[in-house]
């Protein structure tokens, strides 16, 4: 078998003209713009490319995009101080603190900071807390944009098993609450589970986010399911030792003979991460003004 491969750039690209029609429309009818600030502490090169690219896709929508750049020594409190300034701020619907922040910081301090309205990544205790109890909540990018995935892939996803490698807050027990909520059948494997490659082999659905390059074989996957690969690792090319190359937690090559169908690294969960983020910022200015939210964009 070889394997559809579901083209993550494509969807993103069908997403963000949704969300550009939507808050075409939040202007001419109610003269409204969402706007999405994005604060980035330091200089990790990584974060500073997907800031940039968040920055760049916010105003090719049609909405306001504010950065705020701080210096890596920046302290906890000036960026709490910052925090409740765009909390204020009216003209700031969506709040998104790049993660990982420099060590000095306490990231959930920094995160349950924002006001849950404005919280754009779903990371604040109200928002998991409701999501966990299957309420209205803002829902992380990463595993929505998995959600969307599978959801248009396969239809319905009632009664089939689902397994989520990975146990983060941010992808792994999210991406969990939601397969649930859509009656998936849901396993929650990591790294201490005992014959992790037999509990793989049962899923309809494998959603891997461990971080560790290409650690799902091909003979994890069980024949026809649906492969969904959320790692993101650098490693030296195989071919060239001064060159790097980006890689996912799932071997790819061996793993697409067997699926029925998988997202690549890179094009694959990545760029439905930024189209989310956009998503729920007009998820989240709409609900602000108590105007219809955009149908399909969220959970
Ligand atoms: N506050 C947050 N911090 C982080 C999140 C998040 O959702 N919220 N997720 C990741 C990083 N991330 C978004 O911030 C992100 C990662 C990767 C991509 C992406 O489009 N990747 C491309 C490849 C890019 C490359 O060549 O390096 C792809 O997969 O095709 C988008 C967003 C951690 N921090």
């Amino acid at each position: 078998m070889t394997a559809k491969i579901i083209d993550g750039k494509a969807f993103a690209a069908q997403i963000r003209e949704k969300v550009a029609a939507h808050v075409a429309r939040l202007k001419s009818d109610h003269d409204m713009v969402p706007g999405l600030a994005v604060v980035l502490v330091g200089e990790d090169p990584a974060s500073q490319v997907y800031v940039r690219n968040k920055g760049k896709q916010t105003v090719e929508a049609g909405m306001a995009g504010f950065e705020h750049k701080l210096d890596a020594a920046t302290s906890e409190e000036d960026i709490l101080r910052l925090v409740d300034r765009l909390n204020a701020d009216p003209k700031v619907h969506g709040i998104l603190v790049q993660l990982p922040l420099p060590d000095h910081v306490d990231s959930s301090k920094v995160i349950n900071r924002i006001n849950p309205a404005k919280d754009v990544d779903g990371f604040h205790i109200s928002n998991v807390g409701l999501l966990g109890t299957g309420q209205k909540s803002m829902v992380p990018c990463t595993p929505l944009g998995c959600l969307m995935m599978l959801r248009d892939h396969h239809g319905s996803l009632s009664g089939l098993n689902a397994v989520v490698l990975g146990r983060s807050n941010i992808v792994g027990k999210p991406m969990a609450q939601l397969l649930l909520a859509d009656n998936c059948t849901v396993t929650i494997a990591h790294s201490r589970t005992k014959d992790l490659a037999r509990i793989c082999r049962g899923a309809d659905i494998l959603v891997v986010a461990v971080g560790r390059p290409e650690m799902v074989q091909g003979d994890w996957v069980k024949p026809g399911a649906t492969v969904i690969d959320v790692g993101m690792n650098r490693i030296q090319h195989p071919d060239n030792p001064d060159k790097t190359k980006l890689v996912g937690d799932v071997d790819f090559a061996a793993a697409a003979q067997v699926a029925g169908a998988i997202t690549p690294v890179p094009g694959g969960v990545g760029p439905m991460t930024i189209a989310c983020l956009l998503a729920n910022t007009v998820t989240a200015c709409c609900r602000a003004h108590g105007l219809p939210e955009p149908q399909g964009l969220t959970a």
